[in-house]
């Protein structure tokens, strides 16, 4: 295995400046976005708009959660196949995630916050509300770039981001036991559309290009940006889905939070970037929801690619 060294995954800074529509700060934006993505299927993104008093309630809202018995995380809290709760495995024992479905929508925070506090949970509710309708301000940006990095007209993001299902997600690992491995999550890449990340504690670590292992800090204002399985699709495989992993490394119990995006409707590699020579048609018409359903079958575990045996062609 190669160690980590020095090597970087691009920082692009998405605070105001770059940010005008159509600028020329916004254009070379999406170019650098455009090659960190091709070259490492993510980048690390400097993003001050999550307000820090959001960004700590997020995080103390996710500890309450963790702090509930075990019996109450794994109640079941929606129907479709995403991981509500997600933890006490054998293989990974420091781990633990929730999910909440569709996070923008007050009503559906509350549902979840019910089944979990019967008794309520304003501030629970309230904060990942919050947290969600920030960083979703992030996640439109970088599609808004991607799309225009690739040069395609505008009318077509709008029309990706109707179509986009949102999941809100925290982390928690305890530290590791005396004779136990500090490994929190084994590298992998996610099955979404576009993970962001934030981490209060570091530990996460992104493959890049060259095989090198980097580590990404920890801070309010950084945030790591990922292209999933089914950006990888969209792209016809222009963009690889971003391999990471997480060590335990320090004496106090790791947090991290952030949100997945999803296809809620069949998606196609984007027509414009299908061409005769270089870049073939590579995928089937893919439906996101199915594609999870078959993520965790014995089919998907034993196969190289996910992606390429449920839609590859
Ligand atoms: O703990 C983190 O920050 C990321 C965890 C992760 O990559 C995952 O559960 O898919
Ligand atoms: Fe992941």
């Amino acid at each position: 295995m190669k160690s980590k060294t020095q090597s970087q995954l691009p920082l692009i800074d998405l605070t105001d400046e770059n940010l005008k529509l159509g600028s020329n700060n916004w254009l070379s934006t999406c170019q650098v976005m455009r090659s960190a993505f091709e070259d490492h299927g993510g980048f690390m993104a400097l993003y001050d708009k999550v307000d820090s008093k959001t960004n700590n309630s997020m995080y103390s809202a996710i500890q309450q959660f963790f702090d509930l018995s075990i019996e109450t995380k794994q109640r079941k809290t929606t129907e479709k196949p995403i991981f509500s709760y997600s933890g006490q495995h054998p293989q990974i024992p420091l781990f633990e995630s929730l999910g909440i479905w569709n996070p923008l929508s007050i009503d559906d925070c509350q549902k979840y916050t019910n089944i979990m506090w019967p008794q309520g949970n304003d501030h629970f509710c309230g904060s990942v509300n919050s947290y969600a309708k920030e960083l979703v301000e992030l996640d439109h940006i970088v599609k808004r770039m991607i799309f225009d990095s690739y040069g395609l007209e505008r009318k077509k993001v709008e029309t990706l981001l109707e179509s986009t299902d949102y999941v809100v997600r925290g982390f928690k690992y305890r530290t590791p036991q005396v004779g136990e491995s500090n490994l929190g999550v084994a590298p992998h890449a996610d099955a979404s559309f576009i993970t962001i990340l934030n981490q209060k504690v570091e530990g996460l670590e992104v493959k890049l290009k060259n095989g090198d292992w980097c580590e990404v800090g920890a801070s309010p204002s950084l945030f790591l940006v990922m292209a999933g399985d089914a950006l990888t699709v969209w792209s016809n495989d222009r963009i690889p889905a971003c391999a990471h992993r997480v060590f335990i490394n320090s004496k106090i119990e790791r947090y991290s939070t952030g949100i997945l995006s999803y296809a809620s409707k069949i998606m196609e590699p984007q027509e414009e970037l299908v061409d005769e020579e270089e870049h073939p048609l590579r995928y089937k018409p893919f439906d996101h929801y199915g594609y999870l359903r078959f993520f965790l079958t014995e089919e998907a575990l034993k196969c190289d690619s996910r992606i390429k045996t449920y839609c590859g062609i």
